[in-house]
């Protein structure tokens, strides 16, 4: 067990208010500190490592130079914050980092005034500051606001929405382009190519020639227009980049760990810059710490680990993961039938697709950070008879859902959706649960939604979409690993629409749409217990639903309960619609639908957030004996 850091000069930095009282020169010894902090706080909680390594100095300077929190701060995604909370008056908080009433691992309105915005999703952070800043510009304050955007994050469109508005609107605005030149894993796309053109097209402008040069640039918006063409036509400062053809100021690339790049800079654009300006600085992903620097993926996401050596506390899996299975079965079907192509928005590990990658590069696509076009592009593969399986979280498929309805649903075309990630995610808290996809799916025309209750029914999903150009089908399984059942050695093809009964009885019907089969199952034992004979059913499909079975479990038990990991608008509220127009609920059959609550409650693991909502065994036998006014003793593990 490691000591903590001695930290003597950041133990008399609370706020930004005291590190501006240091001088220049202590920086570098403050970014030494800070590093050891994160690190060690980092190796005990688990967490996002790499991409806060990376801007140490940047936050420092950023801090340093412009008055937060009335100045605002917003960094994109988030998860690169943790030195900015440190920084910010949370240290003392740092290592409840991800956990149940810890602080958040992105950026959280509610936890700071220096968190002017929430972020967590990518690509949002210079509408965001484009938002603020006409509204300084509105309440006519000299607020400034400065969004710092991940070469990663440039990668979505949303960012160029944002980009192309500033420009015009000629709008106070400082974009901080921080360039490691790494998304999750290696970025992808054009863009950064055009950036590693950029930051390697020449070396660091030297800064008295610089800062005279960015002082005269950045005059007047009049001035500007001028100097602007004598620039170019001098090819000066940084001639006709894509962000200064957009009307933006392109300052750089410039050192993002130095601060004799940074200070001078930043000053220089607070003190003078009247329009947007784009710093472009490059940083090093994981920098500062050996075993970061040297992953591949520069320490991402990473679990405990050992200061010393770097090495991750291993998790030792009963099962294999559900992104595994998917995997597996993805690259087996896709031997024997060359139409399957997979597509990835910068998540190839995440989604497991970097297996299919391996094996079948040409038929493997990472868009980047790009939902809504990983969803077109994919319908326009199916347009052209291919079968491609567009792998997103539920979380992230949300960025996409025009393109699925208006691109895919409505033209009826047969894209495969792998949803991962459904349900509860534990540590990356609410902005990443998988709440929605069954209700916002299920409500499409032509839509087969399908959830996989097991890592073997993962499989016969994988086989059954594989099978089907129908239209689109999507299906949901959740982070984490599976519960251990024997795996066929290829999935089956299931029959649309059709759900299984796993459990026999007469008095108490658990309808399961997902994984929460498993504690109907158990639930199923201690009502059995308690004399209240219950099935148990694996509904398998939200759409269409099993219209036979619903109306057998309805006719033949006193209640009805549906067990999901969704949201209302769900799986249960299909259900419910369904038996209230089928006139099934007039012999007086009790009904519950068992969702995730819309309880925000932050990065607990997916047990304690399934058991707070009820979706666990105990959640359901209490549900049932309050239904039918049993008191609670009857049931074993009950809740009250
Ligand atoms: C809309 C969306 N899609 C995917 C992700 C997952 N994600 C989190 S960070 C990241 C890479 C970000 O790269 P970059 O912006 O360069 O930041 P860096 O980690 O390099 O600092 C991705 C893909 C996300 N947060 N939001
Ligand atoms: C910051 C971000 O959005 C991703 O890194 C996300 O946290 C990955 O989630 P998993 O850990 O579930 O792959
Ligand atoms: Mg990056």
């Amino acid at each position: 067990m490691t000591q903590p850091p001695k930290t003597p000069l950041l133990d008399k930095v609370t706020y930004p208010a005291d590190l501006r009282k240091l001088e220049d020169r202590d920086l570098p010894q403050l970014a030494r500190e800070v590093r050891d902090e994160m690190i060690d706080a980092v190796s005990k909680t688990g967490g996002h490592l790499g991409a806060g390594l990376g801007v140490v100095e940047l936050t420092i300077a950023i801090h340093n130079v412009f008055n937060t929190p009335e100045d605002r701060l917003i960094f994109d995604v988030g998860h690169q914050c943790y030195p900015h909370k440190i920084l910010t008056g949370r240290r003392d908080r740092i290592r409840t980092l991800r956990q149940e009433d810890g602080l958040s691992g992105f950026t959280r309105r509610a936890e700071s005034e220096y968190d002017p915005f929430g972020a967590a999703h990518s690509s949002t952070s210079i509408s965001a500051g484009l938002g603020m800043a006409v509204a300084s510009d509105l309440d006519k304050t000299d607020r400034r606001v400065i969004a710092v955007i991940g070469d990663g994050a440039m990668s979505a469109g949303m960012a160029y929405e944002a980009l192309n508005n500033a420009g015009a609107l000629d709008a106070r605005l400082i974009v901080i382009l921080n360039d490691n030149d790494m998304s999750i894993a290696p970025p992808t796309g054009a863009m950064s190519a055009y950036l590693a053109r950029l930051a390697s097209g020449r070396t660091y402008m030297g800064f008295r020639d610089f800062g005279k040069k960015l002082t005269a640039y950045l005059g007047k918006k009049v001035d500007r227009a001028i100097t602007r063409a004598v620039e170019h036509a001098r090819g000066y400062v940084t001639g006709g980049t894509m962000f200064e053809e957009m009307g933006f100021y392109h300052i750089g690339p410039i050192d993002g760990h130095s601060f004799e790049h940074l200070l001078p800079v930043l000053r220089n654009v607070r003190d003078h810059a009247e329009g947007p300006v784009l710093i472009h600085v490059v940083t090093q992903k994981g920098k500062g710490y050996a075993p970061a620097e040297a992953a591949a993926d520069k320490y991402h996401g990473v679990n405990k680990f050992d200061v010393i050596t770097g090495a991750q506390a291993k998790v030792k899996p009963n099962a294999p993961s559900y992104t595994s299975v998917f995997a597996e079965a993805l690259v087996q079907e896709a031997e024997l039938d060359d139409k399957i192509v997979g597509i990835t928005a910068a998540m190839p590990n995440g989604t497991g697709l970097d297996k299919l990658a391996s094996i079948f590069p040409s038929r493997c696509f990472d868009v980047g950070i790009a939902e809504q076009h990983a969803v077109t592009f994919a319908a326009g593969l199916a347009a052209e008879g291919f079968k491609p399986f567009a792998a997103l979280y539920s979380t992230f498929l949300q960025r996409a859902y025009d393109q699925v309805v208006h691109d895919v649903a409505i033209q009826g075309l047969p894209v495969r959706f792998p949803i991962d990630r459904a349900g509860f995610v534990g540590a990356d808290g609410p902005t990443h649960a998988g709440s929605f996809d069954t209700a916002f799916l299920a409500t499409l025309p032509g839509f087969v939604v399908m959830a996989a209750s097991d890592e073997a029914e993962l499989k016969h999903m994988v086989r059954t979409a594989a099978a089907y150009d129908a239209g689109p089908i999507s299906f949901r399984y959740p982070r984490g690993e599976g519960v251990g059942i024997e795996m066929p050695v290829r999935g089956e093809i299931l029959q649309i629409g059709k759900g299984r009964v796993v459990k026999e009885g007469a008095k108490v019907a658990l309808l399961s749409f997902g994984t929460r089969l498993a504690d109907c199952l158990l639930a199923a034992e201690d009502l059995d217990a308690a004399g209240l004979s219950t099935t148990v059913a694996d509904a398998r499909f939200a759409k269409p639903l099993d219209h036979d079975l619903i109306r057998q479990l309805a006719r033949h038990h006193e209640i009805l309960i549906t067990v999901e990991e969704g949201s209302v608008g769900g799986f249960g509220s299909q259900v419910m619609q369904f038996l209230s127009t089928d006139g099934l609920l007039d012999n007086g059959l009790k009904i519950r639908s068992l969702v995730m609550p819309d309880l925000w409650m932050e990065q607990a693991k997916p047990e304690v957030m399934n058991a707070h909502a009820g979706l666990d065994r105990a959640g359901i036998v209490s549900t049932v004996f309050r239904v039918l006014g049993r008191p609670a003793a009857f049931g074993v593990g009950a809740a009250g």
